[in-house]
């Protein structure tokens, strides 16, 4: 199937059609995709249809009871595009991100035991430490410079640190990053390359229409190429006796928690390409997600650690969240897991508020597969005035949901929905309307249902990690006043310094004795 066509039974209104080529693809791409979203949910309803590139058109769903239909109770039937999953198994090979029904399910049981609570005990432990190895550099930084503080760029040490963390909890190796080395596997990174986001915009209507692209050698793909025999060596060189069989539970890193399962429920390609997805989870798993069809797959030096440098520029001009998480912080010298998990209050809601308002992933893709009937929490109203209480669909029919504005959507949060404000999910009650949505603490951040994140408590455990060092002992301020940083939708929302490829901030000393 080269372009998608298939659209609701029930005649839903929404925008008009801006342009046949590129729909509403270009200008989603090109700005804030939740402004958008949340300005047509006011003027069509909760669930509208949207033009998409190349002709088509996807149901826009917005109401939190048709949501957790389409992501958990009939979750299988809403699946990945075809071309999307072709793309990902010729890039990195057949996995989890892959496989549908109860192929799904066989791989997300053999992974699992890698995101244990004692697997998140272990890995807590890694990201302290790298995060105090890059703590140590800023402090010899700070103590060579003339002045009381430093300009530094956030986003190349949040990379550095969230690399670290992989190599070590992904793989049991060292990829030497933060002490400048570059290691082979750096080296195969480096040559993924980046794009900007009119570039992407192009190659995805193309790749809509010519999905051969994909297999082409081009010299994205020959990197991919290079990056799975360079996996597949890094996992063959490892010893796989002691890594799957051996080390305890408890210090079992991800990759050697899957040549477990090998033994038992995944071949030997299925592990290989899990490895390959967590590696370039780290490196640039946002990209498989953005305005559909099998062309997400074109790196950036995106890694997770995107929240903590939103979290970092939000504290910088907000000085008060930041001096009163620093006050929870300093109460826990050298915090352990269980504190962090547990007994942080503060740190948890500026967690909680830093993954709804800059959610990584900014929309959520998927395709019917048979003919079927959303229900809806509210009836919404019809173009032609007819007010219906479900929607029916055709097999075939794209869906998107809209994290980023589900997220933030006045309409479910209230006045204040745009502003950062931990304090929402401590002194006050939750909107009735954000009660409704499921996933985690009723944010679609990490979406939900049997295709929710699996790394979600790996993400969260190394985010709280690096934020209770850092803001330990470092203050961070805007380098100006915070309207230099703008947002870069890449195809993840980055935060960017005007005229720098990075987010830079003014970082002073804490004297934390
Ligand atoms: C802030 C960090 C993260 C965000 C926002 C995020 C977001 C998401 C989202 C939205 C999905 C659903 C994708 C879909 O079905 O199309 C997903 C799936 C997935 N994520 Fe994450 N993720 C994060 C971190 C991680 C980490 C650290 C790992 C691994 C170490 C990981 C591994 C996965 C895997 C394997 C899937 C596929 C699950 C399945 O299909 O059953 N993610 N993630």
């Amino acid at each position: 199937m080269l372009f998608f066509r298939g659209s609701p039974v029930t005649p839903l209104s929404g925008p008009k059609r801006p342009s046949w080529i590129w729909g509403y693809n270009r200008m989603l791409i090109n700005g804030t995709s939740g402004d958008y979203f949340e300005s047509w949910q006011k003027e069509f309803g909760d669930v509208y249809r949207l033009p998409t590139a190349a002709g088509a058109e996807r149901t826009v769903i917005m109401d939190s009871r048709a949501i957790a239909y389409v992501l958990n109770t009939n979750g299988y039937n809403f699946t990945r595009y075809e071309g999307e999953r072709n793309t990902i198994k010729r890039l990195l090979g057949g996995g989890i991100l892959t496989v549908e029904g109860n192929d799904h399910k066989r791989h997300r049981k053999a992974m699992s035991p890698g995101f244990s609570i004692a697997s998140i005990r272990f890995f807590t432990s890694i990201f302290l430490e790298a995060t105090h190895k890059v703590k140590e550099r800023w402090l010899s930084k700070l103590s060579d410079s003339k002045g009381n503080d430093i300009v530094l760029d956030v986003e190349h040490w949040m990379n550095a640190i969230s690399f670290e963390s992989i190599g070590e909890a992904g793989f049991s190796h060292d990829f030497d990053c933060i002490n400048d080395e570059v290691s082979v596997v750096g080296q195969v990174f480096s040559s993924l390359g980046a794009t900007n986001g009119t570039l992407t915009a192009a190659i995805a209507v193309a790749l809509q229409a010519f999905p051969i692209i994909a297999s082409l050698p081009l010299a994205r793909n020959v990197a991919f190429d290079n990056l799975r025999n360079t996996m597949r060596d890094l996992i063959n060189t490892m010893d796989r006796k002691t890594l799957g069989n051996d080390a305890s539970d408890e210090r079992r890193s991800l990759v050697a928690s899957i040549i477990k399962a090998e033994n038992r429920n995944l071949s030997q390609e299925e592990v290989m390409a899990e490895a390959n997805y967590y590696v370039v989870t780290c490196r640039i798993r946002d990209h498989f997600y953005d305005y559909g069809g099998p062309f997400r797959l074109y790196p950036e030096s995106v890694l997770k650690l995107t929240l903590a440098q939103w979290c970092l520029h939000e504290l910088s001009i907000n000085p008060h969240v930041q001096d009163k998480l620093r006050r929870e912080i300093m109460m826990f010298p050298d915090a352990t897991h269980e504190q962090l998990a547990t007994q942080m209050p503060y740190l948890n809601a500026v967690v909680q508020e830093t993954l709804r308002t800059h959610p990584a992933v900014v929309e959520n893709h998927r395709q019917a597969m048979k003919d079927d009937s959303i229900p809806l929490q509210r009836p919404i109203k019809l173009a032609n005035g007819q007010s219906v209480d479900h929607i029916d669909v055709r097999a075939g029919m794209g869906v998107i949901i809209p994290i980023e504005a589900m997220n933030k959507s006045s309409a479910f949060w209230g006045p204040d929905s745009h502003e950062f404000k931990p304090e929402r999910w401590l002194d006050e009650e939750l909107p009735k309307k954000v009660t409704e949505i499921q996933g985690f603490h009723h944010l679609l951040t990490f979406i939900d249902g049997p295709r929710n994140c699996i790394g979600k408590n790996f993400a969260v455990a190394e985010f709280k990690a690096v934020m209770s060092v850092l803001i330990r002992h470092f203050s961070f301020a805007p380098l100006t006043d915070g309207s230099d940083v703008r947002r870069v939708l890449t195809l993840v929302q980055r935060a960017k310094s005007k005229g720098h490829d990075g987010l830079l901030l003014r970082i002073s000393r804490v004297e934390t004795e």
